[in-house]
């Protein structure tokens, strides 16, 4: 398996061999300290809307998996918070690990959860998805904590989904599906300048790291440590763990809260 992945000969310590921009100077996750965070009065609100008919299909594609989008127009958008213009949303996907103590990647005052969810949001001031991920303005992606409290039921739809997509390539239709219903309460966030967090690393994204996790039971994590990186007939190869740790901040803003 030569190309990048999470374990010892592919994993995130040695992406840089073969994408150099991992030791660049935005690169994302960040481990979030709380009591550093600076006010920003210019900062809005999060404007989210979410059309549940536009959701498309889920996939798993070696590395996590995805749920994906019609993204032909502006009917799913992210709008407001620290960026300007129109974002639509392209896909959601998650990171998870092992066990209950790790799987997040952004970390706040050193703390892991065992997942996070990743909202994928592109500039429609691009004309595609692909336009989009290699400018600084790019990309938006809201990260969302997930924490062991209790069964989250606005997540079984997804996750029964899963025993039909165990392994890479597999993908099947995932209709009618509201985004809105996997955010927490409050869309208190922290943003800070970043980076796609697996190859190809683009220093693209604005990060939108909400502060209020949504919950999730321990046997809800067992579903996503169902799934698997292997290809069908390969050799079973558990898919957890799929999380880079946190990059230097190389001098950013650590992070700025909304008003
Ligand atoms: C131009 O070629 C390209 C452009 C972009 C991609 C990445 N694909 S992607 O946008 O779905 C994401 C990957 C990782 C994400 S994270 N964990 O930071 O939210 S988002 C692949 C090929
Ligand atoms: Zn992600």
């Amino acid at each position: 398996s030569h190309g990048w992945g999470y374990g010892a000969s592919n994993g995130p310590d040695r992406w840089a061999e073969d994408y150099p921009i991992a030791n660049g100077p935005r690169q994302s996750p960040i481990n979030i300290v709380s009591k550093e965070a600076q006010y920003d009065p210019s900062l809005k609100r999060l404007k989210l809307q979410y059309d549940p008919s536009n959701a498309k299909g889920i996939l798993n594609n070696g590395h996590s998996f995805q749920v994906d989008f019609v993204d032909d127009t502006d009917s799913s958008t992210l709008t407001g918070g620290p960026i300007s213009g129109t974002y639509r949303l392209k896909q959601f996907h998650f990171h998870w690990g092992a066990s209950d103590e790790r799987g997040s990647e952004h970390t706040v005052n050193g703390v892991r959860f065992p997942c996070e969810l990743h909202l994928v949001h592109w500039n429609t001031k691009y004309p595609s998805f692909g336009e989009a991920a290699d400018k600084p303005d790019g990309l938006a992606v809201i990260g969302i904590f997930l924490k062991i409290v209790a069964a989250n039921p606005r997540l079984q739809k997804v996750l029964d989904a899963l025993d039909s997509i165990k392994t890479k390539g597999k993908q099947t239709t995932f209709s009618n599906f509201d985004v809105k219903t996997l955010l927490p309460s409050s869309l208190d966030y922290w943003t800070y300048d970043g980076s796609l967090t697996t190859p190809p690393l683009l220093e693209s994204v604005t990060w939108i790291v909400l502060r209020e996790p949504i919950s999730v039971s321990p046997a809800q994590m067992a579903k996503f440590r169902s799934l698997l990186f292997n290809g069908e007939g390969e050799a079973a190869c558990c898919m957890v763990d799929n999380f880079r740790p946190p990059q230097l901040l190389k001098g950013r803003k650590n992070c700025t809260l909304p008003v």
